[in-house]
Parts: structure tokens; sequence; C-alpha cells
């Protein structure tokens, strides 16, 4: 496996924090967690203090996707990969780390355009996770999730992850081209048992720093089923019905954040076992449902 462990954390900025507070805390069911910064909203989902941390600002816009190592010699050994491919780091300043409450990470852009963190040593919050409405997030040795991100150099982004990073590939899939544009593939790449904890989407027109979803997942179905009826009831854009992945075999519906971007929310993902995988070509995204509506 990868020096890479998990997906640690996602830090976005983001134009208006009521709708953010009502989204996360009221409709969706995050925990809310505590940090140092002002205004901030910390979404928490496990014994992190914020998984999902949006920060008041002007635009929506991801500041960071925080990869997590197991500690400082991994985190040094990374550091020294991605300098030597010729991309600079910045190792986060003392106010920085405690702000993300870990002991020590860096900063970089990725190739492709995402902010990216890679840091060790998260500090965790023992009291009880009260999400409201009962949810149970799956974390753990998994991560938080997984994030999907646009880039507009997908062959330079992909060689970064797989080759640079060490990121696992995890299938493709194609996505409709005209012939003559050549195959034009969605990537997954995963750093642990979970299907994907990344995916990279060719896309010109999105411009980085941007967020194209993140994934969370509960335990159960019902708890996505009953995150699908309030997220209906409050109205809000649903971007994909309710279905069932064909890779990661997860079932999730996504629904449109305050942020633009998309959330899914997700259950029943596959454990993936290194030992008898090999990185294939789905070709339609689900077995059943996930009807999009980008409106
Ligand atoms: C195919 C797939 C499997 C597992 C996932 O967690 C997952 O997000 C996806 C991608 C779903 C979806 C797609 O296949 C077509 C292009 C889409 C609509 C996007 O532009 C973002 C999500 C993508
Ligand atoms: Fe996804």
């Amino acid at each position: 496996m990868p020096d890479i462990s998990s997906l640690g954390y996602v830090r976005v900025r983001a134009s208006d924090m009521d709708a953010w507070r009502k989204f996360a805390f009221s409709t969706i069911g995050f925990a809310e967690g505590t940090g140092p910064e002002a205004g901030a909203l910390y979404l928490r989902m496990d014994e992190r203090p914020g998984r999902i941390v949006i920060l008041p600002g002007d635009t929506d816009r991801v500041e960071a996707v925080g990869w997590e190592v197991r500690d400082h010699l991994a985190l040094q050994r990374v550091q020294a990969t991605i300098e030597a491919a010729g991309i600079g780091t910045k190792p986060l300043t003392l106010d920085e780390a405690e702000a993300r409450r870990v002991e020590a990470g860096i900063a970089f852009e990725a190739p492709g355009g995402t902010p990216v963190e890679i840091f060790h040593g998260p500090a965790l919050d023992h009291s009880p996770i009260a999400t409201p409405y009962g949810n149970r997030f799956v974390t753990g040795k998994l991560g938080a999730g997984h994030v999907v991100v646009p880039v507009n150099d997908l062959d330079g982004a992909y060689r970064f992850y797989a080759d640079t990073l060490g990121f696992l590939p995890r299938g493709a899939f194609r996505l409709p081209a005209p012939p003559e544009a050549g195959p034009v593939r969605l990537r997954f790449l995963g750093v642990n048992a979970r299907h994907h904890s990344l995916a990279l989407i060719p896309s010109p027109e999105l411009k980085a720093p941007a967020l194209v979803h993140i994934m969370v997942e509960c335990e159960t179905l019902d708890e996505v089923g009953r995150a699908l009826d309030r997220v209906t009831s409050a109205g809000y854009h649903l971007s994909s019905t309710l279905g069932r992945h064909t890779n990661d075999k997860m079932v999730s519906f996504y629904v449109r954040t305050p942020g633009g971007w998309d959330l899914e929310v997700g259950c029943e993902g596959i454990h993936v076992d290194e030992n008898a995988y090999t990185a294939e070509e789905i070709t339609a995204d689900s077995y059943w449902g996930h009807q999009w509506d980008f409106g």
C-alpha cells in the first residue's frame, strides 16, 4: 500500500455560511465539530474534529484536499518524492498545522490544479459523535470518503497521483465523447481498501481549484434513504437520483451543496482485496438508478 494511507480532510471556502450550516447539520446530518478558526464550520463524522471544514470566504472553492500518512517518516518520504518530481512543496506553519489539528504537513499544487496537503498526526475529539439524525459514517482505515476533482490534463494528473504519490489505479469509465477526441476516461484511484479515494475527471471548462463531488459513506441504506428524504423535502437540487455504482457497488445519491459542487451520500461500498484486484474499465456508471440532472 502507498505511503498515503487515507483521505484525511477536505477544506473548502464558501460564500454562504448560513446555507452551509443548514445543509450540513439540519439536512445531511453531520455532527458539529469544534475548531480554532473563527466563523468556520467543522463537519464531524468520527473522532476527528472536522473531516470537512467550511471556511468563510468570497468565493466557493476547494482550499485543500488533505491526505494522511502514518508518521513523520512517511511525510518526509512523500515530500522528497514530490520535490524530486519537480513540484515545490511548503511545510505547514505551526499556526496552519494547529488550525488543522495535525502535528505537521506540507502543501502544494498538484498537476491538474488541485491544492493538496499531506499531513500526519491528527488530534482526536473523544466526545460522543452526536449526529442529529443518528448517521454513523464509515471512515477509519478507509478515510473520510472520496473526492472527485476536475483536471485539465488528465494524463499528467494521473501520472502524478499514480506514479509519484503511489495511488493505486482502481479502474476507469469512458465518458461519452466524439470519436475524433479518442477515448476520454474518468479515472479512479485508491490508497486503501476503499475502492476509490480519488477520481480524476477530464474537464476543460470546470477550472481548478474546483470540486466535482465529495462522497461520504453511511453504515446503512436506511441512513442514506432518510438523508434523501430530508434533501428532497428541503428542496435541494438532486444532481442524481439513488442508484448503485458498478465499480465500488455503492448505493448513493448526489445533492448540490451550497458550494455548487455535489455531495454524494452512499452506503454498502465494497472493500478491495489488493491481492485479487486488477484495474478494470466499467462501461456503465450504475446497475440501476443514478438519473443525472445537471441543471
Ligand atoms: C462512475 C462512478 C462510480 C463511482 C462513483 O463514486 C462515482 O462518483 C462515479 C461517477 C459518476 C458520474 C459519471 O459516471 C458520469 C460523469 C459524472 C456525472 C460527473 O461528471 C461527476 C460524476 C460522474
Ligand atoms: Fe463518487
